[in-house]
């Protein structure tokens, strides 16, 4: 069994959403990825959701672009954290996507990221956190995480002065 779920709505999204598989692997913590759209394939969507406690997933991460209906759609089908990642799109930049998905009516969330890259590695980040509650591992690799991140920080304001 995985414990995070990585849903896009389509293949087109994959070079974003690759930045939350590429933290989750980073961070040695188990995902499955699917594509699964709410507007092309409804059934499928519901079929994902309702099962995704009894096959064991912790948290979704579900990301979108444009009319980005999926992260509230499968929050609506599911009791599990849902984590919204709005794409880029060429449009609208992913002002669409950011909009649909984080103005969610009350009592259906999303924790909705930033727009893009940033957005899907925060996303992988929070789905760790959220996992690491019940799990060492998860904790250790985000404080390895961090500390690689604040000493690559310094170094990089070494080389600059
Ligand atoms: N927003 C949604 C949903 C949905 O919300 O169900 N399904 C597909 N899409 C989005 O449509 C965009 C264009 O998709 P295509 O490139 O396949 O035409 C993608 O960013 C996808 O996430």
């Amino acid at each position: 069994m995985k414990d995070v779920a990585i849903v896009m709505g389509s293949i087109s999204d994959l070079p974003t959403m690759q930045n939350s598989i590429d933290i989750l692997q980073q961070l040695g913590v188990s995902y499955e990825r699917f594509v699964i759209s709410a507007h092309r394939m409804p059934r499928e969507m519901i079929y994902f959701s309702e099962n995704a406690i009894d096959n064991g997933f912790k948290v979704i991460i579900a990301g979108a672009g444009g009319a980005a209906h999926l992260p509230g759609m499968i929050a609506a089908s599911t009791i599990l954290p849902v984590i919204g990642v709005p794409v880029e799109s060429k449009s609208l930049s992913g002002m669409d996507s950011l909009l649909s998905i984080v103005q969610m009516p009350g009592g259906v969330p999303v924790a909705t990221m930033s727009i893009g890259k940033a957005g899907a590695v925060n996303a992988a980040i929070m789905a760790t956190k959220i996992c690491a509650i019940n799990n060492e591992q998860y904790s250790k690799s985000l404080l390895d995480f961090k500390k690689e991140m604040h000493d690559n920080s310094v170094e990089s304001g070494k080389r600059f002065e």
